[in-house]
């Protein structure tokens, strides 16, 4: 009998979500705020009563479901506080669900312009600290070394490599995140705005590499407030909505929709 599950080039998932909800907690919004009662109340009323304790619920997003596959460069896009970073906090392992399940294969890693690198080291030692925390091996840091400077293009202008983090701009930070994070090839690769940060010929470089990225069988995120990054790198694109998710399909076909929805004066 022919087994079809398994036919030839079959779609492999990498990340699965299903029924996804993730709601925030917010302590310190009832009366008393701040005060060690209300903490000690929160405590004792943990799980009963927040709303008496004061803490707010904010519902970030609801009932998320897709299926995402190796190949694949998906966008999220979205107007602010629709959900998009939080998701993809989540699908990084950062965040909880509230409901729902979230299934990954391999370790994705978030790139975001605030991924933690250490403000009072050099960018060279960022650079190895980086690369140890994605795990890479010191061999094959050093190799990579001068290919991750080069990319960021931290030397242009002078030798800033060599000079603590806290000197750089928050573009030449940015950059230098993006070519860490990059210096890898990742199971899943999730980037947040990192684009936006960095002028236009380093936004050129790091869509290529994103492009390249996705050759090595990764599958990439990227959240972006702009239409051309995502039209440019993505061919697949989610649309959330007030933590909804609102369309999924075709780059062309949901940014369509996104830009009749951004251009309607009374959207809200
Ligand atoms: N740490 C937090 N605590 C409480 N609420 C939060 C927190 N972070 C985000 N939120 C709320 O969750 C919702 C979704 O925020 P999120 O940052 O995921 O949106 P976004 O689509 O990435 O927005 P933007 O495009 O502005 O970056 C918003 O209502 C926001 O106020």
């Amino acid at each position: 009998m022919a087994d079809n599950t398994k036919q030839a080039g079959e779609r492999v998932p990498t990340v699965i979500a299903d029924g996804v909800d993730i709601v925030y907690r917010v302590n310190g919004t009832g009366a008393g705020r701040g005060s060690a009662t209300a903490a000690l109340n929160r405590i004792l009323r943990r799980g009963r009563a927040e709303k008496a304790a004061g803490v707010r619920r904010v519902h970030a997003v609801r009932n998320v479901s897709f299926v995402a596959h190796r190949g694949e460069a998906i966008g999220l896009i979205g107007t602010n506080g629709s959900g998009k970073s939080t998701l993809l906090k989540a699908v990084a392992g950062l965040l909880p669900v509230e409901r729902g399940r979230i299934y990954t294969d391999g370790q994705p890693s978030l790139l975001g312009v605030n991924a933690a690198l250490m403000n009072d080291l050099t960018g060279e030692r960022n650079v190895h600290l980086g690369g140890l925390a994605m795990g890479m091996s010191r061999a094959q840091i050093k190799e990579r070394y001068q290919e991750i400077v080069d990319f960021s293009g931290i030397n242009d202008k002078g030798d800033f490599i060599t000079l603590p983090m806290r000197t750089y701009s928050s573009g030449m930070a940015a950059r230098l995140r993006f070519s860490i994070a990059a210096a890898k090839d990742h199971d899943v690769l999730l980037v947040d705005e990192a684009l936006a940060t960095g002028d236009r010929s380093f936004q050129k470089r790091s869509e290529e590499r994103i492009r390249e990225l996705r050759k090595h069988a990764g599958t990439v995120f990227l959240v972006s407030h702009s239409n051309k990054s995502i039209r440019d790198t993505c061919d697949r694109v989610l649309w959330l909505e007030r933590g909804e998710l609102r369309m999924d399909g075709p780059t062309e076909e949901v940014l369509k929709e996104y830009e009749k929805f951004t251009a309607a004066p009374t959207r809200r």
